[in-house]
């Protein structure tokens, strides 16, 4: 039997067109991959175009409006897999909502491209149909969300682009990708942790990223203070450390049961409560500050969007970012 393959366009270079006279890449009126792929073996495309924008255009309420679509069309009709194609500056940020907020078992596939459609060495299309070789394969199945580029499987939670313009971009720095995709098929050669998904039916939550940097003191903190935050996440220097100088704004934000999670502004690795000097991660810890679980900045400040919308309980929000 066929399978049905939801097939959501969101835009990013795979949907972009070189301008060949001036070089720009842009989107244009249509989006060249409608015309693309209209029949495969085996396969029905379902195919739609939710959006079509450059990813940096991209927003927690598109996020939630596509999360949405494929909740709505998963139980309407038979789906097996679904593909999502996506600009690549803020694909990790949407798989990973996708992963944090649904609870699907069937194969959810993130791709892009670095070259666009009409460029020597575009790999959109070829990214296309590993991504739906990925999303028809059933041992993709229960996978958690997943994003393929440039012939591996990485996991949403893991993923992240590292690169400005390399078709290799995307890497997992924890544990690398988790499979691969060939000629001969779909491999997998290690299995995801997969959590229990947070409900969400709105995005609604003012949360802030800053990155911390050598001698920096309160005064961002106290600007941020101004602009009535739900939430704040620092990228911490090493295993999760601040200056002293910050000490006296974190305090602050506290006071006013503003919740701050601390990840690490390294590419490797898990901020955790370590060292015990001033501004060090264990004083960080006793004051309130909320360790996560690996993640970087950018989807820590998602997940703590979506946390937010149920609890703002630090108690409950510290359960929710040690998974
Ligand atoms: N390669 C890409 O897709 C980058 C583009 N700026 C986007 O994210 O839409």
């Amino acid at each position: 039997m066929n399978k049905n393959i939801l097939l959501i366009h969101t835009g990013g270079t795979i949907s972009m067109e070189e301008d060949h006279e001036t070089g720009e890449v842009k989107p244009g009126e249509t989006n060249p991959l409608m015309d693309h792929l209209k029949e495969l073996p085996d396969i029905n495309l379902i195919t739609t175009e939710l959006f079509h924008l450059p990813s940096p255009h991209i927003t927690p309420e598109n996020m939630l409006h596509l999360k949405t679509y494929i909740e709505e069309e998963s139980n309407t009709r038979h789906i097996d897999g679904v593909v999502i194609t996506h600009g690549t500056d803020t694909l990790e940020e949407t798989a990973y909502f996708l992963d944090v907020t649904l609870s699907l078992t069937i194969p959810v596939v993130l791709t892009g491209a670095m070259r666009s459609s009409n460029e020597l060495g575009s790999d959109g299309l070829y990214n296309l149909l590993s991504a739906i070789k990925v999303a028809v394969a059933d041992h993709a199945k229960s996978m958690g969300v997943l994003v393929v580029m440039n012939d591996e499987v990485h996991t949403a939670k893991n993923v992240t682009k590292t690169h400005t313009s390399n078709i290799a971009t995307f890497q997992s720095p924890q544990y690398g990708p988790i499979g691969i995709v060939n000629k001969a098929g779909v491999f997998f050669h290690h299995k995801p942790i997969l959590t229990r998904a947070l409900h969400v039916s709105k995005l609604n939550k003012n949360v802030f990223l800053i990155k911390a940097f050598a001698g920096m003191d309160s005064s961002l903190l106290k600007g941020i203070e101004q602009l009535n935050p739900d939430g704040l996440v620092i990228e911490a220097l090493g295993q999760g450390n601040l200056p002293p100088m910050m000490l006296p704004g974190l305090k602050n934000l506290l006071d006013k049961n503003i919740p701050i999670v601390v990840v690490s502004r390294c590419f490797n690795g898990i901020a955790q409560d370590v060292y015990g000097y001033e501004g060090g991660g264990r004083q960080l810890k006793d004051m309130g500050l909320i360790f996560s679980n690996g993640l970087n900045g950018q989807k820590a400040r998602i997940k703590l969007m979506i946390a937010l919308e149920t609890s703002t309980e630090r108690e409950e929000l510290e359960a929710i970012f040690s998974t």
